[in-house]
């Protein structure tokens, strides 16, 4: 714990995050974050001289300061970056930035930024979302694929161009529907065997080429659990930086009444079940307390606040009578 009482994390993936200008805070991260008693966590910045000190004390050249990319701006129109430190990377060039020593030196300990995410509020999470898919685009996209020779990003690091040819080459993003299908009573929940132990959510799948939004959530739902939907409304999107880009687009589906009979692809899903409305909203409202993975009396849980899949079965639990139109 520091002198004010408030202990500060950082991420696994060591991004920094920092603003150039004499006014400016940076932000070590994934993410240098402060986890205060009351469990709101919230982003420290700091200079920009001070990260330059810290990368000469260990010994790095402040050229990769030029890696940074943009990530925002305040609302007194100061610039954000992101930088990766590469402490995780053994073939980085910056991989003599030494995790435990760098904790020391920021006086925090890094945390995996799955958890950092979950843990900030919206606005800080949406730039540690941003930071983290920009950052991986930029890792591994070095090369032109028509010529073979580096590309070199722009200042902001909005986008590469390979010198050779000019080919520019764009950030990209995958589109994700993410589906939470209902029987009129019941909503179906599904679980991967990727998800952490106990957590059940809505039915995800990436988009073809070539496919309409609607069209995958048809597919989707018909591939992984044999249903045919009936009636779907969009209802909101999200960034996701995980595996990479993705854009999650969420939506309500029913099916009818008489069509609810399950059939799972265990090639794609661990398991999947109807749950009431009821049971829902409690596993909800237990989702919010602490601790509640070991008390054992949850049956099973739901992705954290932040997740978009949260919001569709709340949306779903708190407005029971919504009127989706035909698909
Ligand atoms: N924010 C949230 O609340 C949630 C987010 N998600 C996210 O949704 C995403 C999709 O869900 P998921 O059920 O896994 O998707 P899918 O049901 O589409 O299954 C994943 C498979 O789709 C294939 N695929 C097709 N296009 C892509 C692509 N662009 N990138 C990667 N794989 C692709 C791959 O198959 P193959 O291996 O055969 O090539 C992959 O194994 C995941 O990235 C997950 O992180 C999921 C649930 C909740
Ligand atoms: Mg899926």
């Amino acid at each position: 714990m520091n002198p004010s009482g408030t202990e500060q994390i950082f991420s696994q993936y060591s991004t920094c995050l920092y603003r150039p200008g004499s006014l400016m805070r940076s932000l070590p991260w994934p993410i240098k974050a402060a986890y205060s008693g009351d469990e709101i966590v919230e982003l420290l910045w700091s200079t920009i001289l001070k990260l330059e000190r810290l990368l000469g004390k260990f010994g790095q050249d402040s050229q990769i300061l030029e890696d940074s990319v943009l990530i925002g701006c305040s609302e007194q129109q100061e610039a954000w970056f992101a930088l990766d430190l590469g402490l995780n990377s053994s073939s980085s060039i910056n991989a003599s930035l030494q995790k435990a020593e760098m904790e020391t030196a920021l006086q925090g300990s890094f945390i995996k930024l799955t958890k950092a995410l979950f843990e900030l509020n919206v606005k800080d999470a949406s730039l540690l979302s941003t930071a983290q898919a920009l950052l991986r685009w930029h890792d591994t996209h070095q090369f032109c694929s028509r010529s073979g020779q580096p590309t070199k990003k722009n200042v902001s690091g909005s986008k590469r161009v390979c010198p050779s040819n000019n080919i520019i080459y764009y950030p990209q993003v995958a589109p994700v529907v993410i589906t939470l299908v209902s029987d009129g009573t019941r909503c179906l929940l599904v679980r991967q065997s990727s998800f952490p132990k106990g957590m059940y959510s809505a039915l995800a799948g990436f988009c073809d080429i070539g496919e309409s939004l609607e069209e995958t959530v048809r597919r989707e739902i018909a591939e992984e659990v044999g249903l045919e939907v009936d009636r779907l409304h969009y209802s909101a999107s999200q960034h996701w930086p995980f595996p990479n880009s993705t854009l999650m687009i969420a939506c309500h589906a029913t099916v009818k009444p008489g069509q609810t009979e399950l059939q799972v692809n265990l090639k794609e899903l661990e398991a999947a079940a109807w749950f009431s409305r009821d049971e829902v909203a409690t596993v909800l409202r237990r989702n919010n307390l602490s601790n509640q993975q070991q008390s054992g009396a949850v049956p099973f849980w739901l992705p954290p606040k932040l997740a978009i899949a949260h919001q569709l079965i709340k949306e779903w639990v708190e407005k029971p009578t919504c009127s989706p139109l035909p698909a």
